[in-house]
């Protein structure tokens, strides 16, 4: 026996028996300790742990039944085996130790032989147990330690927010789910194990067993991939997943880690809808639409489609942003926006582009009618008025259309080509559809080598400024002049602002140039303070990107300060429609401005749509009443009313008016006659180069005076017939009567002479070339309602001027041939009947109107019938 001796305990309370115990074992080579009671025994088995024990059972105090009973009952000590030695050999003593746990029996005497071997047998079970006990406590703590480690594998996966599924790839079923997985699913964790992956994912059996088999073949590297997984009440949520397969034994096993990505693809979704739609109206915007502009073109190239793209602009939108406020703006966009889409197919598309810019791409089928079929609905769309907050605003759009292939072949082309068509349906009075077409296209190219050549102009300073004097009506002298800026374009000569103006406003390089006008008019003003021209009052034209993107009132003060202008020497001229954009600031900087000493005027008044409320919030000093309604004051009545309507509000706002483009010495008695301020125009001059103008000051040039002023007033009688050779003769009938005799053969001419002088009676005869004389005289009637009109027929059937009589047009008639006598009776009868009725002292009819004449009303009539069919939004209040 090889290691240390075998330890036997010896107990015994016989001194004797114990020595020939230990002499015996201690002769076979064991070591012995003796103990001669049971408590001793016991004291010595847990100091040492003997490998044996040698007990007496007959012992004073504690038996040895006792004592192997308790180490028996200790776990420490029960594996060691106890022989009992007892001089009894009963079979109930014997039953006794069996019971108290004892292995063997041994009686007294000793028999040495059967001493050793009872004590060799046993000390080799014993060996054999122990070993036996150490493996198994090695076992069990290593299952210990598997189980610990599996409960704390199992807690890792139940706390980890992923679901995590571990599949048997032979069976395809779950073998293990962490708690994330049952509560994603809805499931318990039992229900999960009895399923497989393709109960709870969206996805065949086979293409499952695809993908694990890609996995497994390395084929795929199991990366992250989106999918959607089934829950117990059947809805259906997107999840990340991440597969990776293991080997166990012949076995693979799927390992899925799924994270739950309903959030991240709402947030997703909803970037993407911000991205890609208009909040407003819910359509796609710029971005989408051009997108799927892009993919349809492609398409329809391929197929041979036509595409047509429609860009929508609504027409005046701005005033309604202006008038109800832009809560309502936003309002007419929805509302709009529901109607076009309901002009449409469902396979076309509509968008918002911005602003009030719609499009919609049309696939074609019926050619261009079928466009122009649309565009006609969507015009008849908006012939019902919006209800927007209580008010009802009706409005009308202007459309453009491009197609694919006839236009253009890329969407961005096709785009700006539609865009222009839609400038080209504004410009042609809105509320219409315009076809992009090849001059379009030419019109495109210039337009842009035009914006390149201002930009180059603008850097090389090629712009200069001409002077248009301005007359006092009464005094006929220069008051003031206008700046007017001119482009000395390379290869090009002078370039008048129509062909300009606007593509420096589109483009923003007014902002820049208009700086540069107000600093050159106030230089030349104070090189004229300087020089016998003396100080003169100019005006200069500004834009309202001046105000809001420029610095106006910075450039204006600086310009007077580094020139020492006086502030009234300058005056801004706005035209209606600028005032009307950015309201708020623009008023603010010009009442500045103003309180500064600079003067203000509104530029082609009566083209816009300022009302007299509107117009008092604005400080300004003049009206300049537009061209348009000059050119025919003299002959038409429409005309004539608005000017005098202008003049009449101006006076009461006591305010100057200034009539443009006065061309005609007719034009300028008629302005005279009603009081209007001043004038400017090509009667008296056309804007001069600095120069010319100087000139035409120092020569101090003023209009001529008016004819008769200071004369006595003479009975005048104007005589219009298209044959000179009747008026030959009522010329000579009437000479002997002392009236100042006027003649005109045409209506034209008698207009003009109507407005030269002031004619008591006018004779006309019925049939002329461009306008018969009840047409005539139905005008003057309303233009001069104090002329006594006399019409000379030569018709038997006189019911026309019948009519004419009734509405007032005339006064008399006389068919040809007349009776001389008669005729010149009526005459006279007729310049007394004019005296007596109309007041001698006025200067003309309209001068001082009848108490029904309201200006605003006039002007307001006049807009209503000048108004597109649809009544726009800038009627509101
Ligand atoms: N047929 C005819 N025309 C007459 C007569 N009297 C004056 N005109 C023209 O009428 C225009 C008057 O200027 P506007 O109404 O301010 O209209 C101006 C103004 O709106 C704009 N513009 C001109 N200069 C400037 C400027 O310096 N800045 C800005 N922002 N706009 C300017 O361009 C418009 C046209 O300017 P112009 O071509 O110089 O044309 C000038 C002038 O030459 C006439 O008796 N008969």
């Amino acid at each position: 026996m090889s290691g240390p001796a075998a330890l036997l305990l010896i107990v015994d309370d016989e001194p004797a028996n114990c020595k020939l115990l230990v002499t015996l074992l201690q002769a076979e080579g064991y070591a012995t300790m003796v103990a001669s009671n049971g408590e001793a025994a016991l004291a010595l088995v847990a100091e040492r742990s003997p490998d044996l024990i040698l007990l007496d059972i007959m012992m004073p105090g504690m038996d040895g039944y006792q004592v192997a009973k308790i180490l028996k009952g200790n776990p420490a000590s029960a594996h060691i085996p106890i022989i009992m030695v007892t001089a009894q050999i009963d079979r109930g003593a014997r039953l006794a130790g069996l019971n108290a746990g004892a292995e063997e029996f041994l009686t007294k005497p000793v028999d040495r032989s059967e001493l050793w071997l009872r004590v060799r047998n046993l000390l080799r079970m014993k060996a054999s147990a122990d070993l036996l006990r150490d493996h198994g406590a090695i076992l069990e703590a290593q299952v210990r330690e598997r189980t610990a480690d599996l409960q704390r594998f199992r807690t890792a996966m139940d706390a980890t927010v992923d679901a995590i599924f571990l599949v048997d790839c032979s069976t395809m079923r779950f073998i293990e789910v962490n708690a994330t997985a049952c509560k994603m699913l809805g499931f318990t964790r039992e229900e999960t194990l009895r399923m497989g992956p393709e109960q709870v994912a969206l996805g065949s059996f086979e293409q499952l067993d695809r993908v694990y088999d890609a996995i497994i073949d390395g084929r795929s590297t199991g990366e992250l991939a989106e999918t959607r997984l089934r829950r117990k009440d059947g809805t259906e949520f997107p999840v990340e997943a991440k597969r990776t397969a293991h080997a166990s034994g012949d076995a693979w096993i799927m390992v899925e880690v799924m994270s739950d990505i309903t959030e991240r693809k709402e947030a997703e979704a909803r970037l993407h809808r911000l991205a890609h739609y208009d909040p407003l109206t819910s359509l796609p915007n710029r971005t989408l639409f051009n997108e799927t502009l892009r993919n349809t073109l492609v398409h329809a190239t391929q197929n041979a489609w036509r595409v047509a793209v429609l860009c929508i602009d609504l027409d005046h939108f701005k005033n309604v942003n202006d008038t109800l406020g832009h809560a309502m703006g936003d309002e007419l966009l929805r509302q709009f926006a529901s109607r076009l889409v309901k002009c449409v197919r469902l396979r076309d598309t509509v968008g918002r582009l911005g602003g009030d810019e719609f499009a919609v791409i049309l696939v074609m089928q019926h050619g261009q009618l079928g466009v122009a079929a649309v565009a006609a609905k969507i015009q008849e769309c908006l012939r019902a008025p919006f209800e927007l907050g209580g008010h009802e605003v009706n409005s009308t759009a202007s459309i453009g259309v491009a197609i694919l292939p006839d236009d253009a072949a890329d969407s961005d082309t096709l785009m700006k080509y539609s865009d222009t068509a839609m400038y080209r349906a504004k410009q042609a009075g809105r509320n219409t559809f315009r076809f992009f077409t090849a001059q379009m296209n030419v019109e495109v190219v210039a337009r842009l080598e035009l914006e390149t050549a201002l930009r180059r102009a603008v850097e090389h300073r090629e712009f200069v400024l001409h002077y248009q004097p301005k007359v006092q009506v009464d005094s006929g002298r220069v008051c003031g002049l206008e700046a007017l800026v001119r482009w000395e374009r390379p290869g090009h000569g002078l370039v008048l602002p129509g062909e300009f103006i606007q593509a420096l406003e589109d483009t923003g390089l007014i902002v820049r140039v208009g700086r540069w006008i107000v600093a050159t008019a106030c230089k030349q003003i104070r090189a004229w303070m300087d020089s016998p021209v003396g100080p003169r009052q100019v005006s200069i034209n500004v834009s309202s990107r001046q105000f809001g993107e420029g610095d106006l009132e910075g450039d204006v003060i600086r310009a007077l300060e580094l020139n020492g202008v006086p502030p009234d020497l300058l005056e801004l001229e706005l035209t209606e429609t600028s005032l009307l954009a950015n309201t708020e600031l623009t008023i603010a900087c010009l009442r500045r401005l103003k309180k500064l000493g600079v003067r203000v005027s509104i530029d082609d008044f009566g083209t816009g749509y300022s009302s007299l409320a509107y117009l008092r919030r604005f400080p300004i000093d003049k009206l300049k009443i537009d061209k348009g309604f000059i050119d025919d004051v003299t002959s038409n009545p429409d005309d004539a009313s608005i000017v005098l309507a202008i003049v009449r509000m101006a006076r009461s706002l006591k305010l100057e008016t200034v009539a443009e483009g006065v061309e005609t010495t007719a034009q300028l008695a008629f302005l005279r006659r009603h009081g209007c301020d001043q004038m400017q125009g090509y009667l008296f001059s056309k804007p001069l180069a600095v120069p010319e103008v100087e000139a035409l000051m120092l020569e101090g040039r003023t209009l001529p005076s008016p004819r008769g002023d200071g004369k006595e007033r003479v009975r005048t009688l104007l005589l219009l017939d298209d044959e000179p050779r009747i008026l030959a003769a009522l010329q000579a009938m009437l000479r002997a009567d002392g009236y100042q005799i006027l003649t005109a053969i045409s209506a034209a001419e008698g207009f003009e002479l109507l407005a030269l002088h002031k004619v008591d009676v006018l004779m006309c005869d019925e049939r002329m070339p461009a306008m018969s004389g009840t047409d005539f005289l139905d005008r003057v009637k309303d233009l001069y309602p104090d002329t006594f009109r006399i019409v000379l027929s030569g018709q038997a059937d006189p019911s026309g001027i019948m009519d004419a009589i009734n509405r007032g047009a005339i006064h008399r008639y006389y068919t040809k041939p007349w009776d001389n006598r008669t005729m010149r009776e009526n005459i006279s009868e007729a310049f007394r009947f004019g005296e007596l009725l109309g007041n001698p002292d006025r200067e003309g009819p309209a001068d001082e109107p009848p108490a029904r004449w309201d200006p605003t009303a006039v002007i307001e009539q006049w807009k209503a019938r000048n108004e597109p069919p649809a009544r726009s939004p800038a009627d509101l209040p």
